[in-house]
This record gives structure tokens, C-alpha cells and sequence, in this order.
């Protein structure tokens, strides 16, 4: 079965999920309880693995009323899972842009993800399959930080 959730090994959340019928958006929870200090950037576990179709990809985005109401944004704009991260936990990264702590709460619909085609190019010779996330494709002489 392609194009599907699943949840990691031990997560009893909620799955994502749709708010409408013509939500393109699935709202996404945190997994754990996480507080973010201000100006701090953190990675926030969602207990969810995705399963993609071959040229689709996950894309990560913020809820609307993040900024305003939480004083979170994403400060990466948008996450792009690749379907060869499966079976990796999608992480979601938040930066707190206010003068207070922050705290998510496990549970709390913290962002949303939406499922996306991409083509690539008729010369493209891509090889190989990705060992996890943020960063492992960076060659040995690549700065991360
Ligand atoms: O908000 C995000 C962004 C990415 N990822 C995971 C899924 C994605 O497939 C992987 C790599 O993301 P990306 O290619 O954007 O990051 P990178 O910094 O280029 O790392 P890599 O060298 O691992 O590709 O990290 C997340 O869980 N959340």
C-alpha cells in the first residue's frame, strides 16, 4: 500500500489527520512535551513515519496561527520528507520568536503536511537510497553547522 502513515514503535498519539473534507493539509502533533527557550531553534518528534509513492515527497508546513498565537515558526519555511527517509520519524523544527518559553505539548497540532508530486530531469543519474535526515547526504569536507 502506498502513501500511508504509520506510527513509530511505542507512539500512542493521535495520527494526522485532515480537520475538513477539503483540507488539503494533515495536522500533525507533537509527540513529547518539548519547551523552547527564546531564540532556540528545536527538533520536535511527531511519533510518525510516512510511506511514499515513487516521485512524491511529504511537504512540512506551518499552521497559520503559529506565529500569532504561539510564537513559533518553522525556520527551515518548509520540510520536505523524501520517501526514502521512510522508516525515519518525520521531525518537525520550530524557532522561538518570542521573549517567553514556549512549551509543546505532546499532543498539541503543532504543524501540517501535505502530499506532493515532483518530476525530475530527463539526464538525471541519482543513485542510491538516503541513511536518515538533517544533513546525512553532506559530503565529509561540508560544514552542518
Ligand atoms: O522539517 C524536516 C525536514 C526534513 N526532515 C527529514 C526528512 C528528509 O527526507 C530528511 C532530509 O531533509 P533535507 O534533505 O531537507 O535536509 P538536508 O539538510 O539536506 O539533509 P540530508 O543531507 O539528510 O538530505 O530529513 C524532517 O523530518 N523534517
Amino acid at each position: 500500500m502506498e502513501r500511508h502513515f504509520e506510527r513509530i514503535n511505542g507512539y500512542t498519539g493521535p495520527m494526522p489527520q485532515r480537520a475538513t473534507a477539503y483540507s488539503a493539509g494533515y495536522d500533525i502533533a507533537a509527540a513529547e512535551t518539548v519547551v523552547i527557550q527564546p531564540g532556540k531553534i528545536a527538533l520536535i518528534p511527531t511519533g510518525i513515519k510516512v510511506k511514499l509513492g515513487r516521485y512524491e515527497y511529504f511537504e512540512l508546513v506551518s499552521r497559520s496561527s503559529l506565529p500569532r498565537k504561539r510564537h513559533l515558526v518553522m525556520p527551515n519555511s518548509i520540510g520536505i520528507i523524501d520517501s526514502d527517509y521512510y522508516p525515519h520519524e518525520i521531525m518537525g523544527q520550530f524557532l522561538n520568536i518570542g521573549d517567553q518559553p514556549v512549551v509543546i505539548n505532546a499532543g498539541d497540532r503543532i504543524m501540517q503536511g501535505i502530499f506532493r508530486a515532483y518530476m525530475v530531469a530527463d539526464n538525471d543519474d541519482a543513485q542510491g537510497y538516503r541513511t536518515g535526515g538533517f544533513g546525512s547526504t553532506d559530503k565529509e569536507n561540508e560544514s552542518n553547522d
